[in-house]
């Protein structure tokens, strides 16, 4: 008789569900499923609940303990009877950007709030979205009882019953919480809401259960798609992770709470009681798609392109802000292709601009991180877009510092089943799992080269560049 525990972690980030089912005792993937989601920045929450019931059907079966990690920000609002009062904004819904700057003047500056929250708040924050609702659709504003994240919804739902809970890591993006207190600063959300005042769910430690489903497996508190990344891979000191999914993250784990004034850096919490700065990007591995597509070529082909051309792309600089940019926080940027000549307009050099811009705007977040907390010693190289020879080629050479690719694993999903596997055992930490398995090293392509140097001063000149363009039009 097979006497295995069997765990279970799901992975409702932008673009789909996909969960994984491991071994309790070693992490081992037994076996996994995914589902779509609908395109778009505002969504109904049941169109969550769906995927995970399509990718769940027959999945489950035996399985002790789930949790759940979600993309992190959402604004999902309930009314007293627990309906959800209007679809969810997502974290890379840019409409909340004249609120967020409304906010941050508010409590009387940028230091103020990275003093609060760990965390300047920008569109995707939670508590900008609120600001925006307030004063947007307040008859909806006055509806709202109860104030949720994506995972925490999903949570709930899988429980069928009781007050929601969330768990450090994902409450630490709402901009309402201070991870560096590990508490709700309620004075944030009615200065958001205009005075209202919804319930937040009550805030679980990393190992503490939420409750069972009806079907009898324990519910473990869940986290955001990032902190449950990290769990996955098991940081060590100097191992920084750059995540390359709808959003481009680098993040690593710190024991110090960050603070950054300059919004750069978000102060979060992890999963397990620790810090995680992170900087974000709102365009990364769909940049290579719509790059693709312009080009009349699938990934493939794409990656093909970018391998022919030569570092630098021959002087053209791609600025990818094609859904608008959080990291710079530019929200109403566009993209641009610079440095055209008759000479170099080749659908090669195309294509290598857009993966070096891509990586470019990762590689100063890379910078930014080095200075709250976290001294990279090498990027773990994760996230769907990991999966390009195209992004592995030219990333060594932009990030200046080694490169590794963990093994291809849905990284999110499986820090929520460790969780879940730790919130089974009741044990002071995580079970040991190896879950990174066999690791790609990039070669180093010259660390620090000169036409990587190059590279990454023309992306910053051209960076900083629109940065005052914006501000001058917004002024
Ligand atoms: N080989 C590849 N080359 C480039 N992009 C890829 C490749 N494989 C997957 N992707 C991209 O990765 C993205 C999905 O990554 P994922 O980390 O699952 O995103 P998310 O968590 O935001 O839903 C999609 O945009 C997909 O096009
Ligand atoms: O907003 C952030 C991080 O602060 C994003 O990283 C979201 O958590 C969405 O993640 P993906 O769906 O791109 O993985």
């Amino acid at each position: 008789m097979d006497t295995t525990t069997l765990v279970a972690g799901v992975d409702s980030s932008t673009q789909s569900t996909k969960i994984v089912v491991c071994d309790a005792a070693t992490g081992r993937v037994v076996r996994q499923a995914r589902a779509d989601h609908p395109d778009g920045t505002e969504v109904d929450p049941e169109h969550w609940w769906a995927a995970f019931t399509r990718a769940s059907s027959g999945l489950l079966d035996g399985v002790a303990a789930i949790g759940v990690a979600g993309q992190q920000h959402g604004m999902v609002t309930l009314d007293e009877s627990g309906a959800v009062v209007r679809p969810a904004l997502l974290w890379n819904d840019t409409r909340s950007a004249g609120a967020a700057e409304d906010l941050v003047a508010d409590l009387g500056g940028p230091a103020e709030w990275a003093d609060a929250t760990g965390s300047v708040p920008v569109a995707s924050f939670t508590v900008t979205k609120l600001r925006w609702l307030a004063d947007n659709e307040p008859e909806a504003a006055d509806r709202v009882a109860r104030v949720l994240l994506p995972h925490d919804w999903l949570t709930w739902r899988l429980l069928g019953s009781g007050d929601p809970v969330t768990d450090r890591g994902d409450a630490s993006g709402t901009g309402y919480f201070s991870p560096g207190k590990n508490a709700y600063r309620g004075d944030l959300l009615r200065l958001a809401m205009r005075g209202r005042e919804p319930a937040l769910p009550a805030v679980l430690g990393p190992a503490e259960p939420a409750g069972h489903t009806d079907g009898g497996m324990l519910v473990s508190a869940g986290t955001g798609d990032n902190m449950a990344a990290a769990l996955a891979l098991e940081l060590a000191e100097g191992d920084v992770v750059v995540s390359l999914g709808t959003s481009g993250t680098v993040f690593g784990v710190s024991a110090t709470a960050p603070a950054d004034a300059s919004g750069v850096v978000a102060g979060f919490a992890d999963a397990t009681g620790r810090f995680l700065p992170l900087a974000c990007t709102l365009n990364a591995a769909r940049v290579l798609t719509a790059t693709a597509e312009l080009l009349g070529v699938d990934l493939a082909g794409l990656d093909q392109l970018v391998q022919t051309a030569e570092p630098g792309a021959a002087g053209l600089t791609l600025l990818p802000y094609l859904d608008g940019e959080r990291t710079p926080n530019l929200p109403g940027a566009t993209g641009s292709l610079l440095g055209l000549r008759r000479d170099n307009l080749t659908p090669a050099n195309v294509a290598r601009a857009a993966v070096e811009g891509m990586l470019c705007g990762l590689a100063a977040g890379l910078d930014a991180v080095r200075d709250h907390g976290i001294t990279p010693r090498r990027v773990l190289l994760t996230g769907g877009a990991a999966q390009s020879a195209g992004v592995r080629a030219v990333a060594p050479i932009v990030f200046g510092v080694p490169v590794v690719v963990p093994e291809p694993a849905e990284y999110v999903a499986i820090g929520a089943a460790r969780q879940a596997a730790w919130a089974l055992s009741g044990g002071p930490r995580p079970p040991v799992w190896q879950t990174r398995g066999a690791e790609k090293v990039l070669p180093p392509d010259e660390l620090n080269s000169r036409v990587g140097q190059e590279v990454r001063q023309r992306h910053d000149a051209a960076r900083t560049r629109v940065h005052a363009e914006e501000l001058r039009k917004d002024s």
